[in-house]
């Protein structure tokens, strides 16, 4: 016991000794550290991306268009996937004049398509197959959003919804997956949303999309990770782009509003480097979301009847509000 405490003693003693004379090498020790640390991680994410074949779905504007130019100044040899090609081309033009001193860089391909529309998803994918050979990372991030009341929402706009954010994702993974398989090489990465996991009122068809998202990649990265494919699912909070913009409401028009939320949300380049780590990571899981949605995450495992509750009490107030 007497031992012990003498040895606590020095311990501490040794603590005191470093804590007043060697405290500022040490911390400056310590950073170098910690930087040196994470500039050999980011040396590695680059060594992963460089010259890899990479499809962006979404790529022309918000998330999709901020993953381009991370994976693009990564060396990325990119497919940038979206309907409207003039804007897809205006991300080529500004890629192509950045200047890079960090990696060798490619002028991204462009391939137009709407993921609604399931035949021209599928023949994409073979364009992109035939013109490159091979896809190194898939990044399934084009989606949509809605507004509305389940009460007035027309079964179209669900279908429409569907279609987009669940349909087409799963019609173009199933048109390279077997490439990837081929392979026994390949990583598929999926932006879903907080909403993958918890559903909130007023978001059905929404929140109904990423639900079905984050099961069928959970499916998929059980029965392919043997051929070795990788499979990440990301699902951030709220992030400034256009979604709440471009989001359809129960009768099929276009919200057209930018909310608050979205407004206050993360920087899309905050995300889109996260993106880029997760994939080099290969993490299989990832929630990029505060404190409040991620509590809230816990709370529907763990204490369902208090989210419901909760989440009851978010629609009377939202209706409300609509109603003054
Ligand atoms: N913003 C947010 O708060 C959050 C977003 N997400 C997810 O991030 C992803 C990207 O959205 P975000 O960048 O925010 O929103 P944006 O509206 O800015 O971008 C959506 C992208 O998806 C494309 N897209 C939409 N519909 C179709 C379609 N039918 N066919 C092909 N492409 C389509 C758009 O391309 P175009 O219209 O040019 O064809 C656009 O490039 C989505 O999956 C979204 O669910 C997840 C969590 C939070
Ligand atoms: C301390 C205990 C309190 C516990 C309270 C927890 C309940 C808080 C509710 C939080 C709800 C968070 C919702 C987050 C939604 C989100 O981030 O969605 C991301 C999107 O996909 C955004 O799409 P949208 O079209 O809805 O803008």
């Amino acid at each position: 016991m007497l031992s012990l405490l003498r040895r606590k003693m020095l311990y501490k003693g040794t603590l005191m000794e470093i804590s007043s004379s060697n405290l500022l090498p040490l911390l400056l020790g310590s950073v170098g550290l910690i930087i040196l640390f994470r500039l050999l991680q980011s040396m590695k994410d680059r060594a992963i991306v460089q010259d890899a074949v990479v499809v962006i779905t979404g790529a022309s504007s918000g998330l999709g268009k901020e993953c381009a130019r991370v994976f693009h100044a990564a060396g990325a040899r990119l497919v940038l996937c979206g309907r409207n090609k003039q804007k897809l081309e205006e991300l080529v033009k500004e890629l192509t004049g950045m200047v890079n001193n960090k990696s060798k860089t490619h002028t991204p391909h462009i391939v137009t398509f709407d993921l609604a529309d399931l035949d021209a998803v599928r023949s994409s994918a073979h364009e992109i197959l035939n013109y490159f050979g091979q896809v190194d990372i898939l990044i399934n991030n084009g989606g949509i959003s809605y507004r509305g009341n389940i009460l007035d929402t027309a079964i179209n706009v669900d279908k429409d919804v569907m279609n987009t954010n669940y349909f087409g994702p799963i019609a173009l993974t199933k048109a390279i997956l077997p490439s990837m398989v081929q392979r026994r090489s390949g990583h598929v990465a999926v932006i879903s949303s907080v909403q993958g996991k918890i559903a909130i009122p007023f978001r059905s068809a929404y929140a109904a999309s990423k639900h079905a998202t984050q099961a069928f990649f959970d499916c998929l990265r059980a029965e392919v990770e043997q051929y070795g494919v990788k499979v990440t699912i990301i699902s951030p909070g709220y992030i400034r782009t256009n979604l709440s913009l471009n989001a359809v409401t129960g009768n099929g028009s276009k919200y057209g509003v930018m909310d608050k939320n979205t407004a206050e949300g993360y920087e899309p380049r905050v995300v889109a480097e996260a993106v880029l780590t997760t994939v080099c990571r290969r993490k299989k899981d990832v929630l990029l979301a505060g404190f409040l949605p991620t509590v809230a995450v816990y709370l529907r495992t763990l204490i369902p009847s208090l989210f419901f509750l909760i989440m009851t009490a978010r629609a009377k107030k939202e209706r409300k509000m609509k109603d003054n």
